[in-house]
């Protein structure tokens, strides 16, 4: 029995995109489709599903809050992989629909917000829907009576729900992708590749002048390179605020437990959501040189002494 993934639907989602460049042969019906990224979620922490795949942070829009909120706040899981995948829009309708036809177009916020001037050059006077995946505005566009005149979503959307790309290309930035993450139950860590990438979040002790820097200051000192810091309301109140980071290495690295360590005794809590092979490895990250005692080797070197000492060995 191969294993089940859930993922954000209905098919021809960009999520499903994600999740069949995750699992490349993965028969279609070891695929299971939710209508939420809660519902991802929750078929995983079910047991329903070996893993669920969710759209993380976009380039252009940033993080997708339903995902966001799962990881700092629901029952945990872990992250063991992520995949970037390019996101490139289409305005979908059915034959026979032309431009000045339009007058309700539907898709998924993130998707909106990726096309927002395209639309409001082409489609000013049209009114706009947002629906729970690019896909399911596609689905509803075909359905007869339909809701909608038009819907944006991945090309592969078009062709599965039967429709005529009007548009292609509509997205605001061409370049934009999406990064989309697996999440599992708690288990085993995927091993260190040499190109990872650990995700948490920081709940501060307390409110003080610097508080934020002394979090930061335990990467630096470390040398550990952060690619992702992203404030988020914990929900307790105005002015409560957690931080989503995410530190390139994985956690059996010495400077990114270090790291976890330092932030374990000043922080009120810390959520581990997992260390995984990272993504565009090769280009995503700019290579830098380690400063001053924080190479590999410093670390393991610097173990080795304090074993010596402890010991006795030294005086
Ligand atoms: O609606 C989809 O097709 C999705 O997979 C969701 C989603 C998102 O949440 O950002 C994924 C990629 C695009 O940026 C637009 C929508």
């Amino acid at each position: 029995m191969p294993n089940r993934y859930a993922y954000l639907g209905p098919e021809g989602t960009f999520t499903e995109a994600a999740l069949r460049s995750l699992e490349p042969g993965a028969p279609a019906a070891s695929l299971v489709a939710c209508n939420g990224v809660d519902a991802v979620f929750a078929a995983v922490r079910a047991g329903e599903v070996e893993g669920g795949v969710v759209p993380l942070e976009n380039s252009v829009e940033g993080g997708v809050p339903a995902t966001i909120a799962e990881l700092i706040a629901g029952e945990p899981l872990l992250i063991d992989a992520e995949v970037a995948v390019p996101v490139q829009f289409t305005l979908f309708v059915r034959e026979g629909t032309g431009l000045s036809d339009i007058k309700r177009v539907a898709t998924h916020p993130h998707a909106l917000a990726q096309c927002r001037g395209w639309v409001a050059r082409h489609l000013g006077d049209a009114e706009t829907f947002t629906v729970s995946s690019t896909a399911a505005a596609a689905q509803a566009v075909a359905e007869p009576g339909a809701p909608y005149d038009a819907a944006i979503a991945a090309p592969i959307a078009g062709e599965r729900y039967g429709l005529t790309a009007l548009v292609e290309g509509i997205g605001d930035r061409p370049d934009a992708a999406t990064r989309f993450i697996r999440m599992v139950r708690p288990g085993p860590l995927p091993a260190p590749t040499g190109a990872d990438r650990t995700s948490l979040v920081a709940f501060l002790s307390d409110d003080h002048p610097g508080a934020l820097v002394e979090l930061l200051n335990q990467f630096a000192v470390r040398g550990v390179n952060l690619v992702r810091l992203e404030s988020r309301p914990t929900g307790d109140g105005l002015g409560r605020y957690c931080f989503c980071l995410d530190a390139v290495g994985h956690v059996a690295d010495a400077r990114v437990g270090e790291a976890l360590m330092g932030l374990r005794r000043i922080c009120k809590d810390v959520r581990f959501l997992g260390s995984y092979p990272r993504a565009g490895a090769d280009t995503e990250f700019t290579p830098f040189m380690p400063s001053r005692g924080t190479t590999n080797a410093d670390f393991h070197e610097a173990a080795l002494w304090l074993e010596r000492i402890r010991r006795g060995e030294i005086a």
